[in-house]
């Protein structure tokens, strides 16, 4: 039992302490204690069975090396396991000067004393490194082989989807109705997470019918304001902003929304941000981006291959610009933005409405903080806000905000694990704009 000398408290979490594994009682010291070492394990299993695979594509040395990346990972599973400090990042990436100076202002900088934030997604940032210190594996993304194979599990779902969307295209449909079903949809989708369900892929062929059924597992639902906003006519803004979360499912039902809202005029550009390194498993880069829409153009089923051709034409008029930026794969929350990255703050304030998709877009935006979850969304947010925020996520730790008294209360009576099932769900909005000069 390697934390029987941590100094750790066996309570919960503090109302409005930082979520951390110091608190023996809490989803985050259970993420660190149990699920980041199987998700490094999982990796590590990956790349063995698939080492000659990765040695005939990224050559011989490669296979060489790639001894030298199991090793790593495993000394990074120990680290973690008997709460060593966090290290600083050794590459020369562009993002390594922000990551040692946060770490350096952090006063605990151990795994299981840090900010869960800072240490989870430090672990991810260490992955990346030891690839980064090899020199014919540089560029190999760990993660790539779980993410092509859960879109495969789900292309039932997919295909489902794309029939109803390429339907609805010509069909006069109920414009409002059909865009808040398309959101609640997008909502759940986000359940396809493989860093959350430890690569059990869920199946996701049944919701189109037991979409009703789930209304009652929005805990929060600001569905008209997210309607009004997208669709306000007044607008002066012509572009919208989605900061995507998992490939697969999750980013079909991303394409299938900015479908909807280039198609319907809600918008003339979407901008889609994605990470620039493998983040949280699951978590879109542009070339899981371009290898989901070339999945779409090979597709023998004509309603994806047709979605595939009309996305691709989004892409080469840049109706859909693909965003890359290094600060959604740093540490800081988004209170920080407008202090660390003032250009990509000034970019978002350019859109009529800021869409953020998931539980780690989630946790950032509320500053990793065990707010009271009636606390106003305004609150929460503490500053950020760039734009009108919208946010779609499936409450997947202990954080929340914007929710009506008692609700939690309630929630925690009849499930008491609710926060930490992916089976709750809320479609959040906040207009309190803050405008950097
Ligand atoms: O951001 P997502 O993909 O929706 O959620 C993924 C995830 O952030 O949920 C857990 C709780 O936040 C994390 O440990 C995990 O990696
Ligand atoms: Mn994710």
């Amino acid at each position: 039992e390697c934390t029987e000398n941590i100094p750790i408290m066996d309570i919960i979490t503090p109302r409005n302490a930082s979520l951390s594994g110091f608190y023996k009682r809490s989803f985050a010291y259970f993420t660190i204690k149990e699920r980041l070492p199987r998700i490094l394990t999982q990796s590590i299993d990956i790349l063995v069975r698939n080492k000659d695979d990765i040695g005939e594509e990224y050559g011989e040395k490669a296979k060489q090396e790639l001894k030298t990346v199991i090793g790593e990972l495993s000394k990074l599973k120990y680290e973690i396991q008997t709460n060593k400090p966090m290290l600083n990042i050794t590459s020369n990436a562009s993002d390594v000067k922000l990551y040692n100076d946060f770490l350096t202002q952090q006063p605990n900088k151990t795994y299981f004393t840090a900010v869960w934030l800072h240490a989870e997604c430090y672990m991810y940032r260490r992955i990346r490194e030891i690839f980064e210190l090899t020199e014919s594996l540089r560029s190999y993304d760990p993660f790539s082989i779980q993410k092509r194979s859960a879109y495969e599990t789900n292309s039932a779902a997919v295909l489902q989807l794309s029939k109803y969307l390429v339907s609805n295209l010509t069909d006069p449909i109920d414009t409002k109705s059909e865009f808040i079903k398309l959101l609640k949809l997008n909502l759940w989708g986000n359940q396809c997470d493989l860093s959350f369900s430890s690569g059990i892929v869920e199946d996701c062929s049944d919701w189109f019918q037991i979409l009703d059924s789930m209304q009652a597992n929005i805990v929060s639902d600001h569905s008209e304001d997210v309607w009004s906003a997208v669709s306000d006519a007044n607008a002066t803004s012509r572009i919208i902003d989605i900061v995507l979360d998992n490939s697969g499912y999750e980013l079909f039902t991303d394409l299938c929304l900015a479908d909807f809202l280039i198609s319907h005029k809600f918008a003339d550009s979407i901008r889609i941000y994605v990470k620039t390194i493998p983040w949280f498993v699951s978590d879109v880069m542009t070339s899981d981006f371009n290898w989901t829409l070339q999945q779409l153009l090979n597709s023998k089923e004509k309603d994806m291959k047709y979605l595939g051709q009309r996305w691709t034409k989004y892409v080469n008029d840049q109706i859909w610009t693909i965003v890359e930026h290094d600060f959604f794969t740093l540490p800081h929350d988004y209170s920080l933005m407008a202090s660390t990255a003032p250009a990509l703050y000034k970019q978002m304030q350019e859109a009529k409405v800021v869409i953020f998709k998931g539980d780690l877009n989630y946790r950032k935006l509320l500053g990793e903080k065990n707010w009271e979850p009636s606390t106003p969304c305004k609150v929460a947010l503490q500053g950020f806000g760039p734009s009108k925020i919208v946010t779609l996520r499936t409450v997947k730790c202990q954080l929340i905000c914007g929710l009506e008294p008692g609700v939690a209360e309630a929630l925690s009576a009849k499930d008491p694990e609710w926060e930490t099932t992916g089976k709750y769900g809320v479609i959040q909005y906040c207009d309190d704009i803050r405008k950097l000069e």
